[in-house]
């Protein structure tokens, strides 16, 4: 069974004001797949990865479908949605400190988030957090849990904040601009770490970038977004090597080389 199924999702100002801000986007995610999304600034990328959690602003509403393992998402109720987030479908931000809290050390965010979610003991809970920081080729994973946040460089605290994503064991990854943030050499080892988790565990992740070529070492398909709508969508080696839509062929443009897959050494 396909894992996701979006079917011509509008997200509108519940006011009914002004034009849609997503239109009518339909696109599907397999287990194990990473569907690439692209698209300049303004374009619904985030708005529709929010809309898969649940967490329009406020004052944004959405319709049409989205089917998730068999089950309506936009008909659920708040306290569905909250099982929903984590468990099922888990987000990893461009900054990752904002999905840590500052003043916390990594050991009890990770126990706590673990023993919130998944109701282990203390000690269980630790060992679970350990197991994450590995999962995520975190070094001496010990040592780490008694650091605070700022201690870490960028890429580590993003490889945290990986890791809490993962505590449920989400079917579903939804990673928005994961690698903005970060300098070329640690983007590639995050990329890296994505692709292994989704071989590993069958998760499905949706990565979302206004960078083509970030996409062309990792994504199985692609969707293009412009101005609210998908104007492209399929095998991402089709869409790298015949792109159809002339918007979509200038943002290849923009990218150095173009043979696909990049060769290592443009991907980073
Ligand atoms: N709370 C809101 N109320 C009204 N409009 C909004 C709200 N949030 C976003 N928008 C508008 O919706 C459109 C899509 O925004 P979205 O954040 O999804 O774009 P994006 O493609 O993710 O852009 P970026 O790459 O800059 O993150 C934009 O025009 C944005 O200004």
């Amino acid at each position: 069974m396909t894992l996701l199924n979006v079917d011509r999702l509008t997200i509108s100002r519940a006011s009914g004001a002004g034009e849609p801000l997503v239109r009518e986007a339909s696109f599907t995610v397999e287990r194990g797949e990473v569907v690439g999304v692209v698209g300049e600034s303004g374009s619904g990328k985030t708005l529709t990865g929010l809309s898969l959690l649940g967490l329009l602003p406020h004052g944004l509403r959405a319709s049409g479908s989205i089917v998730f393992d068999g089950r309506e998402l936009l008909a659920q109720t708040e306290k569905q949605w909250q099982r929903t987030r984590g468990a099922d479908i888990a987000m990893v931000l461009q900054d990752p400190s904002s999905s840590l809290h500052p003043m916390l050390k990594l050991g009890e965010q990770l126990t706590d988030h673990v023993r919130l979610h998944l109701g282990l003991g203390r000690a269980a809970a630790q060992a679970k957090a350990r197991e994450l920081l590995e999962r995520v080729h975190l070094r001496e994973p010990d040592r780490l849990l008694g650091q605070y946040p700022h201690q870490l460089s960028g890429g580590m605290k993003q490889r945290v904040s990986i890791a809490i994503a993962l505590a449920c064991d989400p079917k579903l990854l939804i990673a928005d601009e994961p690698t903005t943030a970060l300098d070329a050499n640690i983007r590639t080892g995050i990329i890296a770490l994505l692709d292994e988790l989704r071989r590993e565990s069958g998760m499905g992740i949706i990565f979302v970038t206004h960078d083509l070529a970030m996409l062309s070492s990792i994504a199985d398909r692609l969707n293009v977004f412009r101005t609210g709508e998908i104007v492209e969508a399929g095998e991402a080696e089709s869409v790298f090597r015949s792109p159809q839509h002339p918007y979509t062929r200038v943002l290849l443009d923009a990218v150095p080389q173009v043979p696909w897959p990049l060769p290592k050494e443009v991907q980073s």
